[in-house]
């Protein structure tokens, strides 16, 4: 079993020391930095947009990973790759043409993800699986951090990965809510491969170690 992928979630940063947590990410075992931006229609949250994003690139050494928690999604995938996104994640439940999407994040560079609520069975993106670079499983319902995880992930992560073992195909399965030191282990004996976490390492008294704790599940 590899280590996993750690991308923690800035919607838990200190926003009035937004840079000094990006340093601190910067210097940290860390893989990737997962951004969540809410529109407060696709979810009951509003977070923030391009201009914080854009912030966050200036000082980011590690590729960002985008959380499009908003309705058409398509009309800003150009504007979060020039913002700095490497991967962009949109959501199934808010896309009416998903293959299309995600060519279309394909043809800016990007790497391709689609998250699905808790609700969302994991058996509807078989038709789509080989075009997804990331599957960003929702373990909380998505709109804010510091939610309980939600024990039926397990079972999807399991059934998920028989679906990408099934079509041959490399899609990651990346964890997002309510991830900390009980299940990350666990989580990444079932199959995932990159670990979302927010308020357990911003919260903790030692970031740097908490991050390190979870790259060494
Ligand atoms: O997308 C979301 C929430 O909608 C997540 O990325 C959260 O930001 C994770 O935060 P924690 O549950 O780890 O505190
Ligand atoms: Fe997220």
């Amino acid at each position: 079993m590899s280590s996993p992928i750690i991308a923690p979630s800035v919607l838990a940063a200190d926003f009035a020391n937004l840079q000094r947590d990006i340093e601190m990410l910067n210097e940290s075992q860390a893989d990737w930095i997962h951004i969540d931006i809410m529109d407060g229609v696709f979810v009951p949250n509003i977070s923030f947009g391009l201009p914080v994003m854009e912030a966050i690139n200036q000082y980011a050494k590690k590729p960002l990973d985008v959380h499009l928690m908003i309705v058409q999604p398509e009309k800003y995938l150009k504007a979060f790759r020039d913002a700095g996104a490497a991967t962009i994640t949109v959501h199934y439940e808010a896309c009416n043409h998903l293959h299309r999407v995600l060519e279309e994040i394909k043809s800016l560079d990007c790497k391709a993800g689609v998250a699905i609520n808790p609700h969302t069975n994991v058996q509807l993106l078989e038709d789509t699986i080989k075009d997804i670079d990331v599957v960003c499983m929702m373990s909380v319902n998505p709109g804010f951090g510091g939610q309980k995880f939600i024990e039926n992930t397990y079972k999807k992560v399991r059934q998920l990965k028989e679906i990408i073992a099934e079509n041959n195909a490399q899609t990651l399965i990346e964890i997002d809510g309510g991830v900390n030191g009980q299940n990350a282990g666990p989580l990444v004996a079932a199959g995932a491969d990159v670990l979302v976490a927010g308020s357990f390492v911003f919260k903790s008294v030692d970031p740097l170690l908490t991050i390190e704790e979870l790259k060494n599940q």
